[in-house]
């Protein structure tokens, strides 16, 4: 049987949702792998906010067919990445409802051994890219689920003084400060090795 990679994601800029399509693509390529990609809600309150801001109103259009995320994705998955964009240092509210929403799954202990990883993205070098990614750690681990990183063997690019993404904890990405930054190749090639990882983890995991 196929085993199954979910990726529920959010992203204001699309930056996120570059990010974890390169993912899709890494895990896709890594056997028998299905692969779901689904958006967080978000908030009416956000959606009003910006709707006079021409890159978060085009960044959503291109975002339209992309379905919810609902809690059976959660249950159908066998590995979960994770698509969060910082917010003060840590996940947007929009990812920690849809997190919260999940308790009667946490009770019952449905994500429990469950290969996941984070895809992270901030707007400056030094503005949470690790942060981001070892807070939204914790509530994975209340799941019980079995947390993937980016090692520096598979993923070289890392080791680096230049300002691009990566780090032990999450393939991630730099928007700029303005925004107009666009994920790099490394960047990409890191999140689709991600993307392969935690779909050979989880099909391991199946097996035990
Ligand atoms: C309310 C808010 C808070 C933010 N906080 C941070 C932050 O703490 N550090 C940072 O580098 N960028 C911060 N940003 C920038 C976002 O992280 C950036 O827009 C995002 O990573 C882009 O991803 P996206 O295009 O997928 O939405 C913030 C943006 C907003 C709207």
């Amino acid at each position: 049987m196929s085993t199954k990679i979910l990726i529920p994601y959010y992203s204001a800029y699309g930056h996120i949702y570059q990010m974890v399509q390169a993912v899709a693509e890494g895990a896709k390529g890594a056997g028998d792998v299905e692969v779901k990609v689904v958006k967080v809600p978000e908030f009416d309150a956000v959606k009003q906010a910006m709707s006079q801001q021409p890159p978060y109103v085009e960044a959503q259009e291109a975002q339209d067919d992309i379905p919810e995320a609902t809690l059976d994705d959660l249950r159908w998955a066998d590995g979960i990445v994770w698509g969060v964009p910082t917010r003060y240092g840590s996940m947007p509210a929009q990812m920690k409802q849809y997190l919260d929403s999940a308790g009667s799954l946490w009770m019952n202990g449905e994500l429990e051994g469950k290969a996941t990883a984070v895809v992270t993205s901030t707007g400056s070098v030094h503005g949470g890219q690790e942060s981001t990614a070892i807070t939204t750690f914790v509530p994975l681990m209340h799941f019980g689920m079995i947390y993937v990183g980016l090692p520096y063997g598979e993923n070289p690019e890392q080791l680096t003084t230049e300002g691009i993404g990566g780090s032990p904890y999450s393939a991630s990405t730099i928007a700029g400060t303005d925004g107009s930054r666009s994920p790099v190749e490394a960047e990409l090639t890191m999140a689709s090795r991600l993307g392969a990882r935690v779909a050979k983890v989880a099909g391991a995991l199946k097996t035990i």
